[in-house]
């Protein structure tokens, strides 16, 4: 299970304590009244934390706004006193904390609790619900914990809080509301259809709900029961409801036809131990991402009546049930940007650039935009500060923007108004945009990666070129280029017989790059400049990539598993054009490296074994650069002075070495070129050995001409 992050706000004097008070109360008060508090609740709880941390140094300041201690925060009113007081729940965040605090209930009975029930913390509001005769006749809101606000009006829109009871019963249902992700999704699409600004998260949206009156349109929530009360006029069911199990309570009240989270997956079940308690909260904090509706912890409760009543209850909370809160999940955070990319079918895809924030320990920069009719329908601006939402693996989504939090300085998002990839028209007919190429986009950005410098490097061959022959239906892939015929591209606009010739030979010098280069050209995901150059080192032909299984592809340098896994199932897919690449002889080895032993073989078996192997099997020793690291700055200069860095980096991979971009303690040699600047003097700093660009041609010199232009 994921470690909680409980940390507290540091307040070092009265008046921060003072301040925090006066924050916590505002956003409270915001919270419970419309849901529209400047602060998530990560955010919210930490402050929490740190005026409680405060006030048990300083008991002499505790300030009579505290929230410390009260139900609510002691933000919330109402004027319909509850029978028995709604209660908040104290909260664990571990496995320990939560073993120290069966201990002491135990203590405090003075027996073991042998059952034990186990429930999602749904994560909206408390409300209670009375029914007189099986009839519906009141909902009321949780309040300060003695009296809540009459919502009755809201209770039509309420799925799972029926009209009648399944039998003529005096009841209190006591329960959640929340808005279920659906529901959200919808309330928000309705709401801003009617002009109305869109809710920052479910759970503000199910307090904003209730408590409208009046709305032009209807948005639904769903109710949960967790437990149910006698009224005074139960008659017999006073009784019966004092000695039930709260597990049968539940069953009894979802027997007279109210919603519970029965039917959900993270249904309440029994456990006899804490071992047992702490593997159901494992199981639910695993299927959080997955849930239809939010939840944000579990909730255990000691499941006999005599337990509950002997433990009793103090004034926040009851002592016989806790909350253990799982790590939140949402956070605030900037709209910085949209990017839009376009996927392989032409599908032009927008994605929210955020600024960075960490959720749930793992930080966040993007999230998922489905499509510019979505981004409309929830009026996101550029610059609006939004509810990011990231559970488990799930793909981080922004649930909408929080509008209150608005300064007037957001700007509309600008909808592309030709494909960013191809610059072609856009078919905006459907919901989802698409390059009037369609798949042919994709072509074109991936034939000019092809030609591109650091892969083919085809002089001549620009993405308008490439456009030209997607659309002259010369080039299916980039094998295509190779079997171009002169008069095919004589009959192209604008190319004449010099520029074709020139062309033809680019394309004919290109046939002779070493593999890494046809083989960054495939554009395998994960396999960029020098990933590719490690493979095909490693492996020295083409044939014995593809011959590689997901276990000899992690011998190369920086592949785990999964990437391994993601490359072989990628080549299997680009067979044929590899193929067809070999058919129209371009060149498949790599230049200097030397293959591995062939599989089966004992040399196989022993390179397996160690990791010798891994870089440069067998040669590795006698190379001049070999067991080095080297970082190149500045400009090249002498049998140098064309090289980019890409093929600087060639070079010294060629020479046995490993190439960096940044200077630090394991560099072993910095080659220094004219206007070399800061990495000259922080390697002059760390005294790592500086060589000028003729000094280390020297050293590489035999490895100069391998490789480059044949
Ligand atoms: N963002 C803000 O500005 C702000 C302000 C105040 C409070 N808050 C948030 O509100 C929370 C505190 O609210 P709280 O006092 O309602 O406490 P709580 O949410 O931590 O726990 C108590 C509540 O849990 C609910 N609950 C859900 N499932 C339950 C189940 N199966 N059995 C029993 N109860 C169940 C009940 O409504 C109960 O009242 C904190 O998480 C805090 O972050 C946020
Ligand atoms: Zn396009």
């Amino acid at each position: 299970m994921v470690a909680m992050t409980n940390s507290a706000a540091v307040l070092a004097d009265t008046a921060a304590y003072a301040a925090a008070v006066e924050q916590a109360s505002v956003a409270a008060a915001a919270y419970y009244a419309t849901g529209e508090s400047a602060l998530d609740d990560d955010a919210y709880d930490r402050l929490a934390r740190g005026i409680a941390a405060y006030e048990a140094d300083h008991p002499e300041e505790v300030l009579a706004a505290s929230p410390t201690g009260k139900v609510a925060g002691g933000a919330a009113v109402g004027d319909v006193p509850h029978t028995v007081p709604m209660l908040s729940l104290d909260n664990v965040f571990s496995a320990e904390q939560f073993a120290t605090w069966t201990a002491s209930l135990e203590r405090r009975i003075g027996r073991p609790v042998t059952a034990w029930s186990v429930e999602p913390k749904l994560d909206g509001l408390a409300v209670a619900a009375r029914y007189r005769d099986g009839r519906f006749e009141r909902l009321i809101t949780r309040g300060d914990g003695t009296a809540g606000e009459d919502v009755s009006h809201a209770a039509g829109a309420v799925v799972g809080l029926p009209e009648r009871l399944a039998e003529p019963v005096t009841i209190e249902v006591r329960g959640e509301i929340l808005m279920t992700n659906d529901q959200f999704d919808q309330g928000n699409a309705i709401r801003t259809e009617h002009g109305g600004a869109p809710f920052a998260n479910p759970r503000n949206g199910a307090a904003g709900t209730l408590r409208a009156k009046d709305r032009a349109y209807r948005v639904e929530t769903t109710f949960f029961a967790y437990g149910a009360l006698p009224l005074p006029d139960s008659g017999e069911l006073v009784e019966t409801l004092a000695e039930l199990p709260h597990s049968e309570v539940l069953s009894y009240v979802a027997g007279l036809g109210v919603h519970t989270a029965a039917g959900t997956d993270v249904a309440p079940v029994l456990a006899a131990t804490v071992e047992e308690v702490q593997a159901r909260v494992d199981a639910i904090g695993s299927l959080r991402a997955t849930l239809p509706f939010g939840i944000d912890g579990i909730v255990i409760k000691a499941d006999l009546a005599a337990d509950q009543r002997e433990a009793g209850s103090g004034t926040r909370a009851p002592r016989w049930a806790i909350a253990y809160k799982l790590p939140a999940v949402e956070k605030i955070t900037r709209l910085l940007s949209v990017e839009w990319n376009v996927g392989r079918t032409g599908i032009i895809a927008p994605r929210a650039v955020l600024e960075p924030v960490v959720i749930d320990g793992s930080t966040v920069g993007y999230a998922t935009l489905h499509n510019p009719a979505d981004i409309t329908r929830r009026d996101l601006r550029l610059g609006d500060q939004v509810m990011v939402y990231k559970a488990g693996d799930i793909i981080p989504r922004i649930e909408a923007p929080v509008v209150h939090l608005r300064t007037g300085d957001e700007t509309p998002i600008d909808f592309p108004e030709s494909c960013p990839q191809c610059g072609s028209e856009i078919d905006t007919s459907e919901q989802r945009w698409r390059c009037t190429r369609g798949r042919n986009c994709r072509l074109v950005a991936s034939v000019s990666y092809a030609a591109g410098r650091d892969q083919l490097d085809i002089e001549g061959l620009g993405a308008t070129r490439v456009v030209q022959l997607v659309d002259a239906g010369l080039v299916a892939d980039f094998a295509d280029l190779f079997t171009l015929e002169r008069e095919q591209l004589l009959a192209l606009d604008r190319m004449g017989e010099t520029s074709t010739d020139n062309l033809l030979a680019a394309i004919d010098t290109a046939r002779t790059r070493p593999l890494s280069r046809v083989f960054c050209a495939l554009g395998v995901r994960g396999t960029g400049r020098s990933m590719s150059r490690r493979i095909a080192r490693y492996f020295a032909t083409m044939d014995r990539i593809v011959a590689a299984d997901v276990e000899t592809l992690q011998r190369v340098d920086g592949i785990g598993k999964e990437k391994a896994a993601a490359v072989v199932a990628e080549l299997v897919e680009l067979a044929p054009l590899i193929d067809k690449l070999v058919a129209a002889g371009v060149s498949m080895t790599e230049p200097g490296a030397t293959p591995p032993p062939e599989p089966g073989t004992e040399e196989e078996a022993a390179a397996g074994a160690g990791t010798e192997a891994v870089g440069d099997a067998g040669t590795g020793s006698t190379l001049p650069l070999a067991g080095m690291t080297v970082v190149v700055t500045g400009a090249m200069s002498g049998a140098l002075e064309k090289l980019s860095r890409n093929q600087m980096n060639e070079l010294i991979e060629r020479a046995g070495g490993k190439s960096s971009s940044s200077v630090s303690k394991r560099t072993s040699l910095l080659v220094a070129g004219d206007k070399a600047g800061s990495k000259r003097t922080k390697a002059e700093d760390l005294g790592v050995r500086i060589a000028v660009p003729e000094e280390f041609a020297e050293l590489v010199g035999a490895f100069l001409a391998v490789g480059e232009d044949a």
